[in-house]
């Protein structure tokens, strides 16, 4: 109803703009829209965020955030575009310096091949108005067929040089993330233990596209118009004297402070924008990675409304972006384009209405004259005035020469014009470079912090960003173990002085047995999980690890792997070759089955080893797989082995995987929680066999036979260690002792002993013996004030 009234009603609209002042309608139409537009963008920014209070809190903090971010066209982003320069362009002789050379060259080609078609095009004109047939053709006809091979080889050989320049560009500073991501377990501690980047892998891809591609055409589009700019002057200086295209320069240079003056933060709307993607795809990757945990839970409109919130914040941002442009490109066209074309005309025309003052044959000389060597060397034309003769012949002669002068200087001036407005532009798109910039500086700056912070010996040094690179976090640039706490808890005075006290870095030696000697274990979100740790495994003797959840058992491995730092004194522990992991979860790589148990040796590398495939098949057969691999299609096949192996068999290949690399030690963290307890035997006979020394972490009471050592944790900070005797082993009953409503702190009584938490069943004269051993009196899972650990 609504849609055929506004529809009936358009015509009388459309009426309105007809008449005797439909311009003047128009103009004020035009005008009211985008005053109304502005008044809307302006009431829209000083409206208070009214949703919620935490709403307004979260934007403020935003905003106060975005404001520290020092993305901005300074010294600062100069500073650090030239620190990734250097990466790009390692030296003078690397290809990528040359093919900055070759697009030089072909700028230069561009830009002279550009004067020739704007004197061409004069000699068009100059023919056409002269209907001088054969010199058209030579010129118009000829003369182009000629140049527009080079021509079209020269412009489209720029376009390839150029984006040959940025994907070598991006190649070296991928590369050299990649360098700086995947070695010293970097991805493993700007994933886990630093909150600094949410989504590196699309810093890495997409961010790193971004800035290599706008860098390459800010080159071509700031090299080429200087160039422009230099010729074109030049040329145009012979016929309008060298004011003309000093006054179109002062003009863009004017307009261009204008708009830089009222330009938007696009720099920083940039990196928010970049951010705001990331985020939105990691909610996507997430749920691509946990699709089957989603569905069985029926998450699907949960984890969509969590989409699209993500996807919501994007959206308004970018709508914010395309408001802020609309404003900025009227002003810009303006000024750029229309205002431009007017002083363009007035420039080029000038000198022909002053000579039109002066009698004809003055006018023609003058004409002739300022046309220099173009009209002055025509033989042709010379001849063809004296052989003719009189005067509706040198009117004639004059119009031709005004019409091609005109013609020419105008194409010459639309391009230096267009040469300047490209700088201008370029100017624009610093802001954009400088938002890429400042999100690659973020990655530089954490992935090197964490690497050298992060040490092997545990320290966490404040080793400041890399020296060349001006951080543009505003908070503390230190790599920060515990800034990841979101949930602070002010601490009293001797809780952090105890905990500063145990967060002095501790030292690693190398040695053929794993010894703990006073070794802290502190979680990253500030848990004291262990205190004090003690303990010795020789090799042959299997220890087994117990403890409620949550105590620290994964956590002691993870000192052990170096993921975390160490703190305390000293770990000796073999190199890590000869340490080998199976977590409950294994990681299944993309491959091969072959390449699943070989993992994390590349086909080539096992077989320099001595890998033979019926080795590979006598594995399978150890971990009774050797049906399920057939069935697959052999070792060469390959699959998404994630999804297609049950939770069981993911393990046995993990437990495979352990047996091909036959290390020192294994440490087994419940990895065998899915398989069948016969199997399960099996397994552990397979590796005491293998002369492999176990550490496992298990709440199976039926794994306790294969361990010499017990490590007890008491989830109170406490912990014990000793011989596990074999008439302590516990009855099994269905082969799983966990009650799974005590998966808690909480003491609860199992099987008439009173059990710490879970797994753990201890007998009384044991508890006694735990309390005395290792126990403290001191609460555990102490936080410490950022600015005690920063000032660490
Ligand atoms: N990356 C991390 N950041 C902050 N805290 C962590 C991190 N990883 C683990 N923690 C915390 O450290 C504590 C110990 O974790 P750990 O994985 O060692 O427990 P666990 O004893 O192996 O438990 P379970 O028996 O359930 O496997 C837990 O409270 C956990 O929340």
């Amino acid at each position: 109803m609504s849609s055929t009234l506004s529809i009936g009603r358009l015509p009388s609209l459309v009426s309105l703009f007809r008449g005797p002042h439909a311009k003047r309608k128009m103009a004020l139409t035009g005008a009211i829209v985008f005053a109304a537009l502005a008044a809307e963008e302006w009431w829209r920014r000083k409206q208070p965020d009214k949703r919620t209070a935490l709403a307004v809190q979260n934007s403020m903090e935003r905003r106060r955030q975005r404001r520290d971010r020092k993305v901005r066209v300074d010294k600062v982003f100069a500073k650090n575009l030239w620190y990734f320069v250097k990466i790009m362009f390692p030296s003078l002789r690397c290809k990528e310096f040359g093919t900055v050379l070759l697009v030089g060259c072909l700028l230069t080609a561009r830009s002279y091949l550009d004067i020739w078609v704007s004197d061409n095009g004069g000699d068009v004109v100059k023919a056409i108005v002269g209907r001088n047939i054969k010199r058209f053709i030579r010129k118009a006809v000829l003369n182009i067929l000629l140049m527009s091979v080079p021509i079209s080889l020269v412009n489209n050989l720029l376009k390839y040089t150029i984006s040959e320049l940025q994907i070598m560009m991006r190649r070296r500073l991928t590369l050299y993330f990649h360098e700086e991501y995947l070695s010293n377990q970097t991805y493993y501690k700007v994933c886990n233990l630093d909150t600094r980047i949410q989504n590196v892998d699309q810093l890495l891809s997409q961010d790193v596209d971004k800035f290599t591609t706008s860098l390459a055409t800010l080159y071509s589009n700031v090299a080429k118009p200087l160039l422009d700019i230099v010729l074109f002057s030049k040329r145009l200086a012979r016929t309008l004297g060298s004011s003309g295209p000093l006054i179109m320069i002062v003009y863009f240079l004017v307009t261009s402070a204008i708009l830089r003056a009222i330009q938007p933060p696009f720099g920083r709307l940039t990196a928010d924008e970049q951010k705001l993607e990331g985020e939105y795809r990691l909610r996507h990757s997430r749920l691509i990675t946990h699709s089957e945990e989603i569905a069985f839970y029926g998450g699907g409109n949960r984890e969509k409304l969590y989409i699209n919130e993500s996807f919501t914040r994007v959206i308004r941002h970018l709508r914010k972006i395309l408001r802020l442009k609309l404003y900025i490109g009227v002003i810009d066209s303006f000024l750029v384009k229309y205002l431009a074309t007017i002083v363009g005309y007035c420039i080029v025309s000038v000198p022909i209405f002053l000579s039109r003052m002066q009698d004809s044959d003055q006018a023609s000389n003058a004409v002739s004259s300022s046309l220099g060597h173009f009209s002055s060397t025509d033989a042709e034309e010379e001849d063809r005035l004296v052989r003719t003769g009189g005067a509706k012949e040198h009117i004639i002669k004059g119009q031709e020469d005004i019409a091609a002068l005109y013609t020419r200087n105008s194409r010459l001036l639309m391009s230096l014009s267009s040469a300047i407005g490209r700088i201008v532009l370029a100017g624009k798109e610093l802001p954009r470079i400088s938002g890429y910039c400042a999100r690659v500086t973020e990655l530089e700056q954490v992935l090197y912090e964490v690497s050298q912070g992060y040490a092997e010996n545990g320290s966490n040094s404040n080793t400041g960003p890399p020296k060349g690179l001006t951080p543009v976090f505003s908070v503390a640039s230190s790599i920060d173990l515990f800034s990841s706490s979101s949930d602070l808890v002010s601490l009293k005075n001797h809780e952090a002085e105890e905990l500063s006290s145990l967060c002095t870095p501790g030292k690693v030696i190398r040695n053929d047995m794993i010894r703990f000697e006073h070794v802290n274990i502190i979680s990253p979100d500030r848990t004291i999980l262990c205190r004090d740790l003690n303990l010795e495994v020789p090799q042959g003797t299997n220890v087994l690890i117990t403890g409620p959840n949550g105590c620290g058992k994964s956590s002691l491995f993870r000192v052990l792997a170096g993921l975390w730092p160490l703190y305390g004194k000293t770990l000796y522990r073999p190199e890590p070759s000869k340490i080998f992991y199976v977590p409950q979860r294994p990681y299944l790589a993309l491959g091969t089955l072959r390449d699943q148990i070989i993992y994390p040796l590349t086909k080539e590398e096992a077989e320099e080893r001595g890998c033979t495939d019926d080795m590979l098949r006598k594995l399978l057969h150890d971990v009774y797989l050797d049906e399920v691999g057939n069935r697959k299609g052999g070792l060469d096949a390959v699959c998404d082995w994630s999804d297609v192996l049950s939770g069981g068999e993911k393990q046995r290949i993990a437990m495979a995987r352990l047996f091909y690399h036959q290390p020192m030690y294994a440490v087994l963290d419940e990895c065998t929680s899915a398989v069948s307890l016969d199997v399960e035997g099996h397994l552990y006979e397979s590796a005491k066999k293998r002369n492999i020394t176990l550490l496992t972490v298990s709440h199976r009471p039926s794994l306790w036979r294969f361990h010499e050592k017990i490590l007890r944790f008491d989830g109170q900070g406490g912990y014990s260690f000793k011989d596990l005797d074999p008439a302590e082993i516990p009855p099994v009953h269905d082969g799983n002792l966990s009650n799974p409503s005590s998966h808690s702190n909480k003491s609860t009584v199992y099987n008439g002993k009173k059990e710490q938490g879970l797994a753990t069943i201890p007998s009384e004269e044991e508890e006694e013996e735990d309390s005395s051993s290792n126990s403290s009196t001191v609460p555990a899972r102490k936080r410490l004030e950022e600015t005690d650990i920063t000032s660490e």
